[in-house]
């Protein structure tokens, strides 16, 4: 018969110190203590010293298990076996963090095909070694590289680290992990499809690469024959603005249509809900600018979990989740009719509100500095700290203290551009270009060289830098809003 292993007081203590951190959300402000309290060092380390000293702790304890030939699951049972399995999960989980990133990095690199995971099998034999059964193996080889890939998009791909921000990062990682990751283990981390989310907040504040970070985080099973995991999470990741589409095409678009459904469909054509991986995430960009009857056709989807191409009556499944954002009043369009109540309850199991640059920049002014560091980056490689001050010299010279960045880091992203060009930026004047835009248009007039597209996308640009708002415009000359901004972008491309 197998021994059984009772943990001491000691052990105990810390074993559940360990539970703590291993459920802990890495963005939350207690990991950090957890942390430190496994490594028995002081809060505030660097993050590598942190680390090394965590891993060393748990080595320590599990080496001494080995020695009494303990540290098998085998050996445990009721809550000292949970204690045991959780702290063999974290420290296998912090022993490959490093091969899971370079996974990472070179899954980044070579886009579309699944990389090999060479350290795939002695992970799964570490796992077998420590008695875990080959299926679950399997899923927690799955679930660490969640967890790390997770980590690095949250924390990479949305610069900042105002209060607004950590606790957006926090969010973020709830929408993929559940607010207890318990739950995600043992129940969830197979089934987030149901789980959609919606993101709100103004244009610019970062909703793209929320979403993608969502998407990139997916649940992405092993497939030992090949030796990978069975999707690039580069495929995992679906996006569409609806709001570039007419109605008939955004159809085809989402659905797919087949040969000969309309004047045009010359072959079949597969739909974004057909390429969707199946534990992928579908991102539906500009949601609030969809008519009623494409919100009734998605609102069937994430119902029925099917669809069918235009021109075809097969029905085809969708196992994907569903990410969807918008800059638009959506209480506002619930009250006018415009946006469905059911849909919206369908799309908003999490809600995310991303915060403007304005808020951010007002809770934390060092926002700014690690802004423009990664913007600069992006733009120009690695660019000195005396060049970063400079293009901050002109932003505040040209712009002042004070200014409210309405198109928020997309506006700041083009501020950074027209410094490295022309060595300022302009902060835009509204009564300037009021005028500007009705001289423009009165010359037209005056001249009789307009045409009728001309003179409504003029008309509106008016409207437009008078009002601030496509609704305001659309409101005012009885428009629909995605007609007022096709004019006006057609009006700014032809500046
Ligand atoms: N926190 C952030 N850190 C780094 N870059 C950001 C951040 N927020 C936004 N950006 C950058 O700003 C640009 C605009 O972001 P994004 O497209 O995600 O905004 P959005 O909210 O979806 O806008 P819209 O509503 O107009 O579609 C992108 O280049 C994005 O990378």
């Amino acid at each position: 018969m197998n021994k059984k292993i009772k943990i001491n007081q000691e052990d105990r203590v810390f074993f559940e110190t360990v539970a703590k951190a291993a459920f802990a959300n890495p963005f939350g402000g207690k990991r950090d203590e957890l942390d430190a309290l496994i490594g028995g060092v002081k809060a505030g380390i660097s993050p590598e010293k942190l680390l090394a000293a965590v891993v060393g702790q748990i080595r320590q304890r599990i080496i001494a298990l080995k020695e009494k030939d303990a540290a098998n699951l085998r050996h445990w049972e009721g809550e000292d076996r949970e204690a045991f399995r959780i702290v063999v999960l974290f420290h296998l989980f912090h022993r490959h963090l490093e091969d899971f990133d370079r996974l990472t990095q070179n899954q980044l690199k070579s886009g579309e095909a699944s990389c090999p995971v060479p350290f795939a099998r002695t992970v799964l034999g570490e796992l077998h070694d420590f008695g875990f059964a080959e299926h679950e193996a399997l899923r927690f080889l799955a679930v660490f590289y969640q967890l790390r890939r997770a980590f690095y998009f949250i924390k990479n791909g949305l610069v900042g680290n105002s209060p607004s921000m950590r606790t957006l990062r926090k969010h973020l990682w709830n929408c993929v992990f559940t607010h207890d990751i318990r739950w995600f283990e043992s129940r969830f981390w197979d089934r987030m499809e149901d789980f959609s989310v919606l993101l709100l907040g103004a244009t610019g504040t970062g909703k793209g690469a929320a979403a993608s970070a969502i998407g990139r985080s997916g649940f992405i099973p092993f497939d030992v024959s090949r030796n990978c995991f069975s999707e690039s999470f580069t495929r995992n990741f679906v996006a569409i603005n609806l709001s570039q589409f007419s109605e008939g095409v955004l159809e085809s678009e989402l659905f797919g249509h087949r040969k000969g459904a309309f004047t045009g469909a010359m072959d079949n054509y597969e739909g974004l809900f057909s390429r969707c991986a199946p534990h992928g995430v579908i991102f539906l960009d500009e949601i609030g600018d969809v008519s009623l009857p494409v919100q009734i056709k998605l609102l069937q989807v994430l119902q029925e979990r099917q669809f069918s191409p235009v021109g075809s009556h097969e029905r085809k499944r969708f196992s994907g989740r569903v990410v969807a954002a918008t800059n638009r009043p959506l209480e506002e369009l619930r009250r006018e009719g415009k946006f469905r109540d059911d849909f919206y309850y369908r799309l908003c199991s999490d809600v995310v509100h991303l915060p403007s640059l304005r808020q951010r920049l007002q809770e934390s002014p060092q926002e700014l500095d690690l802004l423009l560091t990664s913007i600069l980056a992006r733009l120009a490689g690695n660019v000195t700290p005396r060049e970063q001050q400079l293009v901050k010299k002109v932003l505040e010279r040209d712009l002042g203290g004070d200014y409210a960045w309405p198109g928020n880091v997309r506006e700041l992203e083009q501020a950074v551009k027209r410094i490295i060009i022309t060595g300022r930026c302009q902060r835009p004047d509204n009564g300037q270009s009021v005028k500007k835009s009705s001289d423009l248009l009165v010359d037209g007039i005056k001249e009789g060289n307009l045409d009728a597209e001309s003179l409504l996308a003029q008309y509106c640009s008016m409207l437009y830098s008078r009002y601030g708002t496509y609704e305001e415009v659309a409101r005012r000359m009885k428009l629909d809003r995605r007609t007022v901004k096709k004019y006006i972008s057609s009006s700014d491309s032809n500046e």
